[in-house]
């Protein structure tokens, strides 16, 4: 990658780096590239991070299963989801304000994912507009949306984005305002004054360029599963629900009429001491018993990593940190660089595991739990739930 322009660049002395090989390795270089509070605003969690830590450690721990001779010559490493195409199970995560990473922000990051045939889900707090990301990209849009005290506002982006030719919405429902981050406490974040939630402009969620703080001020802590349908009814487009962990949220959310779940801790900056994404996976699988894909999100770092997922029942997974990451060490090519890296370490595991098409891939493709790992177990047998019916169901045809 080429030197960065901006923020206490360890190239400093000249020396040129080396060619990033694994996700990591992009972590590292943006480290050296960030300045130090927008480091850990991007790298932090919630609390003690414990959530943070185990959506990486329990993907460590997974074992596989090798097949020998595996006659796979070119795998198929595709997927469909809500009817479209993609060229591997791997999204981008919304995340907040790619210009904190490169000044090209979300358009250059829109730009790599299509370039791959990858999705990319836009936050509510891109910095740029989602209709000049639109026009970035080549590849399906999802657009993430936070339900503001006025829902106005966040009606208003889901009409936006239909007509920008998103293909999707993801609501976001781990969010009633955004985790204690101590990290940023102590550094006082704020995010600098140039970089702006760029679709929020003149509307009464603009604000405070705290997030923490912002988020308690503006964000609709009443809100419930019937907003899934009135997103739905005022965009026509499919809803999702990110950021489900448990069997009774996932059966609200497939009652209140989701076209997907994500399997989401908000990377650890949520609620910390809550599992990691593989962990509750399972449990959210069982529950969803296939009437709606279920996305994971959350310490995906290899390719191995999608495979983990893939074999426990997730349909694809979502990247969030590794993009901001790539971004920084080298603008839209690092981006681009960063997933064909994630793909190709997919299509080897597919490989070496005997897999020539993902819908092949299930959990005879993991090493049983061993005692002591903190690896997922069965999921629980269903039960009853408790959870009152909100919405008529819609849009279950899709994925
Ligand atoms: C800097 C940053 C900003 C984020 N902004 C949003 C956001 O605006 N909306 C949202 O739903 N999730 C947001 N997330 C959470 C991601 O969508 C995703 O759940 C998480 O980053 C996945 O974990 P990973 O970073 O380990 O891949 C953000 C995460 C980070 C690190
Ligand atoms: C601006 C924030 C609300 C974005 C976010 O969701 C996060 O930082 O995790």
């Amino acid at each position: 990658m080429t030197s960065a322009t901006r923020g206490p660049a360890g190239a400093a002395f000249g020396e040129p780096d080396p060619e990033p090989l694994t996700l990591d390795d992009f972590a590292r270089l943006a480290r050296r590239r960030l300045p130090p509070e927008v480091w850990d605003f991007i790298a932090g969690g919630a609390g003690r991070e414990r959530t943070l830590a185990a959506n990486e450690a329990v993907f460590d721990a997974v074992r596989l299963r090798p097949r020998a001779l595996p006659g796979v010559d070119e795998p198929d490493t595709s997927v469909e989801l809500l009817g479209v195409r993609w060229a591997a199970p791997v999204g981008i995560a919304p995340v907040a304000y790619h210009e904190l990473a490169h000044p090209d922000g979300e358009p250059a990051t829109a730009a790599a994912a299509g370039a791959l045939g990858l999705p990319l889900v836009v936050s509510t707090f891109a910095s740029r507009t989602l209709e000049e990301v639109a026009h970035a990209a080549s590849a399906p849009l999802w657009l993430q949306l936070y339900c503001f005290r006025d829902h106005g506002t966040t009606l208003d982006l889901a009409r936006r984005a239909r007509d920008s030719g998103y293909q999707a919405l993801v609501l976001t429902v781990d969010t009633p305002f955004t985790g204690r981050r101590l990290r940023d406490l102590r550094n006082g974040f704020a995010v600098p004054a140039h970089i702006t939630p760029a679709n929020l402009a003149g509307s009464a969620a603009a604000g405070s360029a705290t997030p923490g703080a912002h988020s308690r001020l503006a964000f609709d802590r009443g809100l419930d599963w019937s907003f899934v349908a009135r997103l739905h009814a005022v965009s026509g487009l499919p809803v999702l629900a990110k950021g489900v962990l448990t069997a009774s949220d996932a059966e609200a959310a497939v009652r209140a009429g989701v076209a997907g779940v994500v399997v989401s801790n908000h990377g650890g900056r949520q609620l910390d001491g809550v599992p990691a994404t593989l962990e509750a996976l399972p449990e959210v699988v069982a529950a969803v018993r296939g009437r709606v894909p279920v996305l994971l999100d959350g310490g995906v770092r290899t390719g191995a990593d999608i495979l983990a997922a893939l074999a426990l029942g997730a349909r694809a997974v979502l990247v969030g940190r590794p993009a901001l990451y790539a971004l920084a060490a080298g603008g839209g090519p690092g981006v681009r660089r960063m997933l064909a890296l994630l793909t190709a370490e997919f299509a080897d595991t597919m490989v070496l595991t005997g897999h020539p098409t993902t819908g092949t891939i299930g959990p005879d493709t993991l090493s049983p739990p061993r005692p002591g790992l903190p690896l997922p177990g069965p999921p629980p047998p269903p039960g009853p739930t408790t959870v009152p019916r909100t919405a008529p169901h819609t849009d279950r045809s899709h994925g």
